[in-house]
């Protein structure tokens, strides 16, 4: 059994440090707040993120130096705003070579950096190639459930990706591994855009057809910019690509869908905000894939409609106007270009 910190103690990292305790792992998980510890301790249960039991094997832990104390893995699953400060301590504490797994879904706008180029240049001894990345569709109130969950992990290093699947895979949660590590760590953090969208146009009224239309459409830009930036297309045929996007764009168990629905119900940003009590990582992602796809030069009409919602005080009615009256054009105009590059 391997002894395993979890950095983050919100739904997410709750519900993942579940998974290891079932695999009858020693679970630490971290909190910044003490006052959270030692709850997680006395009452078993996080209801503040998540309405599940925690069993007895989890210790919640708020000295970051005594959590990382002789593990083996790390699993860093706070949301993308706090990496760089959550790792740059873990540099400082660190005294064993641990496996780093990360399980946050976002790009850093300014840097337009993924989790595990952020990680690489906090930590001194771990560079990229041997993070993993654990992406797919998962939500948390349903793994803390133990209902069925498949979900994808990735690394330059495919001998710490078997490590990863190892330590997950259970009967309820099915690990997959993937070579693409470029296109799991895509496909995670742009899907928020999209859900985002899908809200927003729930909270308009509009129904399935626009929902379908923005995952098949939110997915061909999504493998746009993914490609251009080396992943593979058939990486966003996948769990952490249409798979993401179809159970956050459909459920309301996700944050983004959720913000996105109460700005399309006429709310400001601020005040979504504010009411969510949860990271909502499609904000911030939006602001940098809306920068990487003008750098670029990549089509991405979703991602900007979403961009002058959320930062240009655009209406969400007349962005999906503007994006209904684009010009016309072949479905596949957009998608044959770069098959070809592949194939
Ligand atoms: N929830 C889900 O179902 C899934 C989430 N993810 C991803 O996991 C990541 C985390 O999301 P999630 O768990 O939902 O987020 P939550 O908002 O539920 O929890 C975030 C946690 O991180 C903590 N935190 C914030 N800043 C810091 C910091 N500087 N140092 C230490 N801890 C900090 C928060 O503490 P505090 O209580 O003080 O705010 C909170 O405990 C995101 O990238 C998300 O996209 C991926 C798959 C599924
Ligand atoms: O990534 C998720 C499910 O796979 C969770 O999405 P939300 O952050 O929108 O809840």
């Amino acid at each position: 059994m391997t002894k395993v910190a979890v950095l983050g103690a919100g739904s997410w990292g709750t519900a993942l440090s579940i998974v290891l305790a079932d695999n009858g792992h020693h679970v630490r998980l971290w909190t910044h707040r003490r006052e959270q510890a030692e709850a997680i301790n006395q009452t078993h249960d996080n209801t503040q993120y998540l309405d599940a039991d925690i069993p007895e094997q989890i210790k919640a832990f708020y000295s970051l130096e005594k959590a990382i104390e002789d593990v083996s893995a790390v699993i860093i699953v706070v949301p993308t705003k706090a990496i760089r400060d959550v790792c740059s301590e873990l540099d400082k504490l660190l005294r064993q070579p641990v496996t780093i797994v990360h399980a946050t879904k976002g790009i850093e706008p300014g840097t337009l950096k993924r989790v595990s180029q952020m990680i690489d240049e906090e930590m001194t001894d771990y560079n990229y190639e041997d993070v993993v990345v654990l992406s797919g569709p998962s939500h948390a109130e349903e793994v803390g459930k133990r209902q069925p969950t498949t979900v994808t992990v990735s690394s330059i290093n495919s001998e710490k990706a078997a490590f990863a699947q190892d330590l997950f895979i259970n009967e309820s949660f099915r690990v997959y591994t993937s070579n693409d590590m470029v296109g799991i760590e895509l496909g995670g953090a742009l899907k928020n855009i999209i859900a985002l969208g899908a809200g927003i146009s729930n909270g308009l009224g509009y129904g399935d057809n626009a929902k379908a239309a923005l995952i098949t459409r939110g997915l061909a830009e999504i493998a746009r910019l993914g490609v251009s930036l080396g992943a593979s297309p058939l990486t966003f045929l996948g769990l952490p690509g249409v798979g993401d996007l179809i159970v956050t764009c459909t459920s309301p168990h996700s944050r983004n869908w959720r913000a996105g629905n109460l700005l399309g119900k006429g709310q400001k940003l601020d005040e979504v905000l504010e009411q969510m009590g949860m990271v909502v990582e499609g904000v911030r992602t939006t602001k940098a894939a809306y920068q990487l796809a003008r750098d670029r030069q990549i089509e991405m009409p979703i991602t900007e409609g979403l961009y002058a919602i959320l930062f240009d005080d655009k209406k969400p009615k007349d962005v999906v106007e503007q994006l209904m009256n684009r010009n016309k054009r072949d479905e596949m105009d957009d998608i044959t270009p770069f098959l070809n590059e592949h194939y």
